[in-house]
Formats: C-alpha cells, structure tokens, sequence
C-alpha cells in the first residue's frame, strides 16, 4: 500500500532533520508550478491561502475565500502530484462542524496537512498591522474539532499562532505550548521578528516548529542553516515563485504595449520544450498517435 500524502510529509520531515536540515516547503500556486517544484526536487510543497485568494480570485488575503475555493485549487495540486502538500486554511472556515468538514474534505482531496490559525475569523494576512486574536481556549476548541476530524493519523493538523505582534513572545510561546497539549502535530511560529524567538519556541516545544521566510514581510530572510541552528524543522516559501512570476509577466504585458513585440522579453519566457518536459506531453502525443494509428 503506498503511504498517505500525511505519511509522506512526515517521511519527508524525517529524512531532512536527520541531515541537520529544515524541510523546505515550497509555494505553489496551481497544478503547474506544482510539477516543476516537484522535478527540481522539492518534497513539500505549500497552498497558500494568500495565493488562493489573489492568484486565483483577484482578492486580498482576508479572509475572503471559502472552503470550497481552496478546496478546488489544493485537488488541481494534489490530482498532479504525489509530493505532499501543506494547505492554508486560515481559521478552519467556521465553527467546530464547518472546521471538521474542512479536515474530512482536506484529507479526502489528498491533502498531507493542514494549518489553522488563531486568528479572528475576520483575518488578516500575517504581517500585516492590527491583527486579533481569538482565546487560547478558543483556539483549543478549533484544535480539538480538526483533531477529532482526521481519518488518518498521519494526517499533520498544525496550529499557527499569529500572537507575537499582538501580546508578545512570551504569550506566544504560551499559546504554542497549550496547542501542543491540546495535540496539535505542529506549530507554525508566525511574523517572528528575530530568529532567537524561535528557539523560544523549539526549546520548550517537542514537536516541530515551521518558519514563515515570506518576503517583505516581518520576518527577515534566515538560510535553512540558520532556522536549523535555532530548531526550526520546517522552512515555508509562501509566495517566492508567485511574486516573481508576477513581476515576470507585468514586464511581458509592459513590454507589449511599449515596443508593439515580445522579442525583447522572449528570452525571459520558459520556451515550448521546457514547457512541454515538465507535462511530459510527449508521451501523451504518443499514447495519442498509437491509440489512433488504425485509423490512419
Ligand atoms: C503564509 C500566509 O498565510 C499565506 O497565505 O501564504 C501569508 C503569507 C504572506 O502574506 O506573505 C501570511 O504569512 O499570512
Ligand atoms: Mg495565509
């Protein structure tokens, strides 16, 4: 029987740590991207829900897309690769039933682990200013309905915790703390300021820890070397590919409207081969002209 995608993650984790190393988890916002993470060789790959909500929605990270946006964007991923995927779901999508469907759904789409948020549910992006937070009892009780949810136990529900910027690190700690009691498989330390506030973390805490190294955000830009010094077990590239995709195509569409032809931008572009080598269309191409060839 092969291993589910949550075996697979934690597999993953295992072997990296045991090379002194984070597991990188790198952001892709669709199937596509998805492919090429994989065949460069990364092992864990990441739905952002920010990347949901602007990539796919046109939307700020707000709290604004549905269980079933998300749902629909991790199935793309999840039907094109077998790497795990670790999936954003902000606040769970609503009350202990409505994060319980989202755990049940998650898993079913082959989803490897999930994280949630202490967050209000009227949420923001993570560094962002003014964010709240909900009770540690609060978040205790979004915890247990999703743990209760899972099928397979390997199944990774991971508790974020947003409260550094809202009632400081010794506070935050303590809510990692309580999560873990409450069972939690792994803690996610968000819009941490300095990299010695993650050992805070990884000293007192038995499960792994995961750093948010989003760019332009609060959090400097650590090496996997530098988070593995301080415990950290897991490295997360949210939106790196995204944003400079992004920054690729508006000087495509610029470069359109100003010189009236793509040639100075072609040879920023992936050409057809390449294309077509990470969708292996040739071999789709053939599985075509062989099933057809009798009626040539
Ligand atoms: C990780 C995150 O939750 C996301 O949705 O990708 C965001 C990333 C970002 O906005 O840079 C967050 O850190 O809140
Ligand atoms: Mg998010």
């Amino acid at each position: 029987m092969t291993p589910s995608a949550g075996a697979r993650f934690r597999s993953a984790m295992k072997q990296k740590n045991e090379k002194n190393q984070p597991l990188q988890i790198a952001g892709a916002i669709n199937a596509y991207t998805a492919m090429m993470a994989t065949q460069v060789g990364h092992q864990a790959l990441y739905l952002s829900g920010a990347g949901v909500a602007n990539a796919s929605f046109g939307l700020p990270d707000l709290g604004m897309t549905s269980l079933d946006n998300v749902l629909e964007d991790a199935r793309r991923i999840t039907d094109a690769v077998d790497t795990p995927l670790l999936v954003d779901i902000d606040t769970g999508f609503g009350g202990a039933f409505n994060i319980a469907q989202t755990i049940r759904k998650m898993e079913k789409a082959g989803v490897a682990a999930v994280h949630i948020e202490d967050q209000v549910a009227q949420k923001r992006c993570g560094h962002r200013p003014n964010k709240e937070i909900v009770s540690i009892s609060e978040m205790v009780d979004r915890l247990k309905a999703a743990l209760d949810a899972k099928v397979d136990s390997d199944f990774v529900v991971m508790a974020r915790t947003d409260a550094l910027s809202v009632e400081g690190l010794d506070a935050a700690v303590e809510r990692a703390v309580a999560f873990q009691e409450a069972g939690a498989d792994m803690i996610f330390a968000e819009a941490l300021t300095d990299i010695e506030m993650y050992r805070k973390f990884t000293d007192v805490l038995d499960i792994p820890v995961l750093a948010n190294m989003t760019e332009f955000g609060q959090t400097d830009l650590y090496t996997t070397e530098q988070l593995y010094n301080v415990g950290v077990g897991m490295v997360l590239y949210p939106l790196s590919a995204f944003r400079a995709m992004n920054k690729a195509a508006l000087n495509v569409y610029q470069h359109l409207l100003d010189d009236g032809t793509q040639d100075k931008v072609v040879d920023t572009m992936q050409t057809r081969m390449e294309l077509y080598d990470f969708l292996n269309y040739h071999e789709f191409e053939q599985t075509l002209d062989k099933l057809f060839a009798d009626n040539k």
